[in-house]
């Protein structure tokens, strides 16, 4: 089967779609790979039951062929071409049919897959793994306007290191970046799985807590000031930690709820470090 080079440019975003996929799937320039899913998933109905499903960076298509299941699946492409494995034995003209699907196809799915991940590189802090600014942004906005129509709670703290410079003076900006790791990692463990956790820059962080009043609030980031003072590597280095919390208020704009969360934070600070105020 030949494989259809897709255009990406040298950060390997995708640019544009192959011209038979372009004609197979209907989509010009597509860039949401579940757009692209979805069309290809619609079109597989009109041959064969069929499912395409997005597993991590993979693209799972899915069908039955008499009481066996089969699938293809398509990792998502090296530079160098898309990558794909055939799993039992098929028919002539099944073949025939994935080959044209692989053909037109999987060049589209990759270049979505790629841009998809292109996306969430965007979002993401390249040191710890957490959300960036951006995705903090993103989602707060979000969080927002779920509490708006639910009338749910939802709190935001803020973390500061405190003593985080000396580390970068004394040591080197390494053990700074090891020391921005191991806050992370404690941050995402100490916190729920729906809770968000954000790198926003330098060595301040921010978790977004869906569902949370005040209180719960105050719960998680006692927790977690517990287990950042209790980690050795953090105390040999004198790492402690400021926090503000403020609690969303109905009608609240993002930027009145970062501003009390911050003068919490400033409060924290001036009451000495280490420790939590609320805003
Ligand atoms: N290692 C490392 N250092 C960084 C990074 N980003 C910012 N910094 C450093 O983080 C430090 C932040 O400075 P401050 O906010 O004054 O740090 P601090 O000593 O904790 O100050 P207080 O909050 O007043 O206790 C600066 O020295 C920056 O150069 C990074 O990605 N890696």
């Amino acid at each position: 089967m030949q494989l259809h080079p897709y255009t990406a440019n040298s950060k390997t975003l995708p640019l544009a779609i192959t011209p038979r996929a372009e004609d197979v799937i209907g989509l010009y320039q597509t860039l949401d790979p579940q757009q692209v899913l979805m069309r290809f998933a619609a079109l597989a109905k009109h041959c064969l039951p069929l499912a395409a499903i997005r597993v991590n960076d993979s693209v799972q298509l899915r069908w039955r062929s008499g009481n066996t299941e089969r699938y293809l699946t398509t990792d998502c492409p090296a530079v160098d071409g898309v990558h794909y494995s055939l799993k039992g034995p098929l028919s002539l003209w099944q073949e025939q049919l994935l080959g044209h699907w692989h053909d037109a196809l999987v060049p589209a799915l990759g270049n979505a897959l790629m841009h998809g991940k292109a996306l969430s590189q965007a979002r993401t802090d390249q040191l710890t793994g957490l959300g960036n600014r951006t995705a903090f942004a993103e989602e707060e906005t979000r969080l927002v306007a779920r509490a708006d129509r639910h009338q749910r709670p939802f709190c935001l703290l803020l973390l500061d290191l405190d003593n985080f410079k000396p580390v970068n003076d004394a040591y080197g900006h390494q053990r700074g970046d090891a020391v921005l790791y191991r806050v992370a990692q404690l941050m995402t463990s100490q916190a729920r799985i729906e809770d968000l956790c954000f790198r926003l820059g330098g060595d301040e962080f921010a978790l977004l807590l869906a569902d949370t009043d005040q209180d719960g609030g105050e719960k998680l980031a006692q927790r977690l000031l517990a287990s950042l003072k209790d980690n050795e590597f953090l105390a040999s280095h004198k790492i402690g930690v400021s926090m503000g919390l403020a609690q969303w208020q109905p009608g609240e704009h993002p930027r009145s709820l970062q501003a009390r969360a911050d003068l919490a934070l400033y409060q924290a600070k001036g009451a000495g470090r280490g420790c939590l105020r609320k805003g």
